[in-house]
């Protein structure tokens, strides 16, 4: 398999459409709703009973035609391979990025297994040689980035722009935005809490705030 260069798309206007309702295409629309993008999912199967249409998820029973494609950005063909590769040829003569669930090569993108605490984000991927391998991978970092890391992210977002706005010194702000992510502060927010930390980053703001350089 090619290269990748991973990057993390932050339009808030995409639209994806998944063409294929099995497990393979549910899964990419779980990804897209973790990630907020809206779709529309079409496949021939009803949707199943534990899911719910949205303003931002809509399932079509329908056989795919490329006017299906309308109005996406992003395109998934996870249906039977002889529809994916036709799906991949109208949104290739569309201009459109296509994930190709079972001829990836063919594509234009495909996904990482990915863990999400927050803003936190950890996206594994294999090149293609194990995708099994990339969810055990996933599932075992999933131990450590817990959802306590996640609410320790939640709180270093919370004191930067403090940091950024409080302490003029560029290097004492940048030692104390260094300090703060060092590994026994979450050690200290899993055994004391949040506010016990937050107390700390406060105090050593105030102290920068005060007399400049000094060391948490
Ligand atoms: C190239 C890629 C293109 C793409 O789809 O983007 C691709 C391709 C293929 N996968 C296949 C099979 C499986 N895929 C999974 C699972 C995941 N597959 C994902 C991504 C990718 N899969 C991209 C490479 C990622 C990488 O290399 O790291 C994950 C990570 C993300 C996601 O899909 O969202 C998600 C885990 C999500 C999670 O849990 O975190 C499992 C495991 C399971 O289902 O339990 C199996 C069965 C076991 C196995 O095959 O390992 C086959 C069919 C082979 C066949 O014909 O049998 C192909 C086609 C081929 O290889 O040509
Ligand atoms: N990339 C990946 O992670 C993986 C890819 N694959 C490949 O992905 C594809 C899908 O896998 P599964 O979900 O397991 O398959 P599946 O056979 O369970 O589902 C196929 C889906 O496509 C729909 N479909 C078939 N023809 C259609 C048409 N003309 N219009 C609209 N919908 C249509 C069916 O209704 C069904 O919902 C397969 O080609 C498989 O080889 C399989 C496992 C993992």
């Amino acid at each position: 398999m090619a290269v990748h260069y991973p990057i993390l798309l932050c339009r808030t206007d995409l639209r994806a459409v998944v063409i294929g309702g099995g497990p393979v295409g549910q899964r990419k629309a779980a990804g897209l709703r973790d990630a907020g993008i809206p779709f529309r999912l079409v496949s021939l199967t009803p949707a199943p009973e534990d899911w719910s249409d949205s303003p931002q998820s809509q399932w079509v029973q329908d056989a795919y035609r490329p006017d299906h494609l309308d109005a996406s950005q992003l395109v998934f063909a996870a249906a039977v391979p002889t529809v994916n590769a036709q799906v991949l040829a109208d949104a290739h003569a569309r201009g459109l990025w296509v994930n190709s669930a079972d001829n990836p090569e063919a594509g234009d993108f495909v996904l990482p297994a990915v863990i999400r605490q927050g803003d936190l984000l950890l996206a594994v991927h294999t090149g293609g040689a194990a995708p099994s391998l990339a969810k055990r991978i996933r599932e075992r970092l999933s131990q450590d980035f817990d959802s306590q890391f996640g609410e320790w992210v939640a709180l270093l977002a919370e004191v930067r722009p403090q940091i950024l706005a409080r302490i003029p010194d560029s290097a004492a702000r940048r030692g104390l935005l260094q300090s703060i992510t060092e590994w026994h502060w979450l050690d200290r927010f899993r055994q004391e809490g949040r506010d016990s930390v937050a107390q700390s980053i406060e105090e050593s703001i105030r102290r920068l705030e005060a007399s400049g350089p000094t060391s948490l």
